[in-house]
C-alpha cells in the first residue's frame, strides 16, 4: 500500500514492530512463550497463548455461513456469550484483558483478538499467518454455537459445516488449535482430575508434551499411541471429542501430519487464515498487510511561531543496525526547493522470534533536538530518503506530509482546576478546509472505540498578521476527566479527512500569559 494510509499503518506496526524499538504491546506476553497472564514465574500450567488461541477459535465459532452471522467480530466480550457452557472458564476474559489494550480507532477488538494469536503462532514454533485487518466489533452477543467435548461426531462435523469448515478442515483445525495448551480440571472436572501437581497448580492436562510450542507432536504422539490428549485417552469416553474427530477419516489427516512437520505447518496456517477471516457478512477485510519496506512512523508538525517543527522516525525493513551507513531525509517544500539533512540512528527491532530485524532512523537535529526545524512560509509537502546513495521515493511517488493543519504551540491552559485550555490550530493560507475540528477516541455502550468530533471555528476576522503563512483558528474546552487526548482533524471539499498524529491534552498546556 502506499504510505500513509493511517488505518493500515496501524494495523501493520502492530503486525511487525514486535519486539525492541517502538515495539507494540503483544510479542512481549508471549515471550517467553509460557508466559501467563502478566509474567513471572508460571507454574500453572496454563499460557496466553493458549488462551488466546482459544477464544478466537470460539469468537469465530458462532459463524453461520447460510445466514452470514457471526463469526471474528468479538462478540466474545459479551458476558452474555461468556457465562454459556459453551465458553467456561477464564482464559476469554484474561485474553480480553491483554488483547484489547492494543485496540484503538484503527484496530478494533475482533483485530486484536486476530494479532494476538498470530504473533503468538510464529513465536512460538509455528508458521507466518498472513493476517488481514478490518474486522467490525459486533453491538451484541451472537447465537451459541461453539463444540463442546460430549456432542457426537455427527454434530461436531454439522458445527464446523456451519462454521464454512469440512470435516477434513475440522481435523486439521482441532488438531491446529489442540497442539497448544491442555484442559483445566476447574472447569473441567469431569475430564481431567485434581493434579497436585507444583508445575501445573491449576491442574491443565496438555493436548501434547510441547503444549507451548505450535508443532505436530500432538499428531506424532497421537499417531503412535503415547498420547495423553485428555480428549482422546480421557477416563471419560463421552468427552474423548478429539479421539472421534481425529479417528473420523481413519486416522489419515492426523497420519500426514504426524509424517511431516511442514506439511502440519502449511496446512494450519491455510486453516488458521481462514478461521480468523471467517467475519460476519458484509464486513471488509483489508488486503494481506506485509512490511512497508519504508515505512515513515509518528510523523508529526508542530507551529512554533514562525517555525514548524518537523519530527518522526523512519523504519527500514530488514535492515540490521550498521554505523557506516547514512541515511539522509529529503524534503520538498511549497516553494519547489529541496532540503536535506542527514539523519540519527534511532534503534532496532525485530519481529516473529528475530526472522526479521528493522533499523529505525529519526528526524532528530540534534541528539538533543528530536525535530527538524522548518520555515513555516516555506513549510513541507513530501519526503524521501537516501540510504547509502540508494533514493527510496517510494517508486518515484514519495511520502506527502501535510502541513495545511497544525497545533500551535500557542495553544495554553486558562485554569488547571477544572482543566480548561485555549487550543490554537494553525490552518495554512489557501487550504480553506470545509471543517476543522478536534478528535477524541470514546467508548460506545458496548465498548466499541468511535471519534468524536468536536468543531472548531475560524477567525471571526481576517488574521492580523496576514504575512503570516497560517490562521489561527482556536477552541476553548474544559475536560471533566482530565486527560482527555485529542488528535487534530480537518475535511476538505470533497470529503477527505486527515488526521494529525500529535496528541494533545489540557493538563499537558502551559498557563496562558494573564
Ligand atoms: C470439536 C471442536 C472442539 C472441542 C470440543 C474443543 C474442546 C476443548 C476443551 C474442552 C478445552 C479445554 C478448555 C479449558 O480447560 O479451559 C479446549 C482447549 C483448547 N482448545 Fe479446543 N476444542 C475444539 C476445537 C478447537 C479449535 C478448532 C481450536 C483452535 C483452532 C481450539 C483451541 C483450543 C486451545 C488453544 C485450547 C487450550 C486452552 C488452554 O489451555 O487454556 N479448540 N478445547
Amino acid at each position: 500500500y502506499i504510505w500513509p494510509s493511517p488505518q493500515l499503518d496501524a494495523l501493520e506496526a502492530a503486525r511487525f514492530n514486535q519486539n525492541g524499538h517502538n515495539a507494540g504491546g503483544i510479542a512481549n506476553f508471549v515471550e517467553p512463550c509460557d508466559v501467563f497472564f502478566t509474567g513471572g514465574i508460571n507454574f500453572t500450567g496454563r499460557s496466553n497463548i493458549a488462551d488466546w488461541l482459544r477464544t478466537a477459535y470460539h469468537d469465530m465459532a458462532t459463524h453461520n455461513v447460510t445466514d452470514g452471522t457471526g463469526g471474528m467480530d468479538a462478540s466474545v466480550r459479551f458476558a452474555e456469550e461468556q457465562e454459556r457452557p459453551e465458553n467456561v472458564g477464564d482464559g476469554i476474559a484474561n485474553t480480553i484483558g491483554l488483547l484489547f489494550t492494543i485496540t484503538d480507532r484503527y484496530i478494533s477488538m475482533a483485530d486484536s483478538l486476530t494479532l494476538g494469536p498470530i504473533i503468538a503462532i510464529e513465536n512460538c514454533g509455528g508458521p507466518e499467518i498472513a493476517f488481514r485487518g478490518g474486522r467490525l466489533d459486533a453491538g451484541e452477543p451472537n447465537m451459541p454455537g461453539v463444540p463442546e467435548p460430549q456432542q457426537d461426531l455427527e454434530t461436531h462435523i454439522a458445527s464446523f459445516v456451519r462454521q464454512g469448515f469440512t470435516q477434513t478442515e475440522m481435523i486439521g483445525l482441532v488438531s491446529c488449535g489442540h497442539t497448544i495448551g491442555g484442559v483445566q480440571h476447574d472447569f473441567f472436572p469431569d475430564i481431567v482430575p485434581e493434579l497436585n501437581d507444583p508445575n501445573s497448580t491449576e491442574s491443565v492436562v496438555h493436548f501434547d508434551s510441547t503444549f507451548v510450542t505450535f508443532d505436530n507432536n500432538l499428531a506424532i504422539e497421537y499417531i503412535s499411541g503415547t498420547t495423553h490428549d485428555p480428549l482422546v485417552v480421557g477416563f471419560n469416553d463421552t468427552t474423548n471429542s478429539d479421539k472421534r474427530i481425529f479417528g473420523s477419516d481413519g486416522n489419515v489427516t492426523m497420519g500426514s501430519f504426524a509424517k511431516s512437520r511442514d506439511f502440519f505447518q502449511s496446512t494450519c496456517a491455510g486453516l488458521l487464515a481462514r478461521m480468523f477471516n471467517t467475519v460476519p457478512r458484509g464486513v471488509q477485510l483489508t488486503d494481506v498487510v506485509t512490511p512497508l519496506p519504508v515505512k515513515p512512523f509518528n510523523v508529526q508538525l508542530i507551529l512554533d511561531r514562525d517555525t514548524l517543527k518537523f519530527s518522526g522516525e523512519v523504519r527500514f525493513w530488514n535492515m540490521s543496525e550498521d554505523a557506516s551507513r547514512t541515511v539522509f531525509l529529503l524534503w520538498d517544500d511549497h516553494n519547489g526547493r529541496t532540503h536535506q539533512v542527514s539523519l540519527l540512528f534511532s534503534g532496532v527491532s525485530t519481529a516473529v522470534a528475530g526472522r526479521y530485524t528493522a533499523a529505525w532512523y529519526s528526524f532528530n537535529a540534534t541528539a538533543d533536538t528530536p525535530f527538524q526545524a522548518i520555515e513555516a512560509t516555506a513549510g513541507v509537502t513530501s519526503m524521501r530518503f537516501v540510504v547509502d546513495g540508494r533514493l527510496e521515493d517510494q517508486g518515484g511517488l514519495g511520502f506527502s506530509v501535510q502541513d495545511g493543519v497544525v497545533f500551535s504551540n500557542t495553544s495554553c491552559a486558562t485554569s488547571q482546576n477544572p482543566y480548561a485550555g485555549h487550543l490554537e490550530i494553525a490552518v495554512r493560507n489557501g487550504l480553506q478546509p470545509a471543517r476543522v475540528y478536534l478528535e477524541q477516541e470514546v467508548l460506545d455502550s458496548v465498548q466499541r472505540i468511535t471519534v468524536v468530533d468536536t468543531e472548531i471555528t475560524p477567525p471571526a476576522h481576517p488574521p492580523a498578521n496576514a504575512s503570516s503563512p497560517y490562521a489561527i483558528w482556536s477552541i476553548d474546552l474544559e475536560d471533566a476527566v482530565k486527560s482527555v487526548w485529542y488528535t487534530i482533524g480537518f475535511e476538505l471539499d470533497d470529503g477527505a479527512k486527515f488526521s494529525s498524529n500529535d496528541m494533545h491534552r489540557l493538563i499537558d498546556l502551559p498557563p496562558c500569559a494573564s
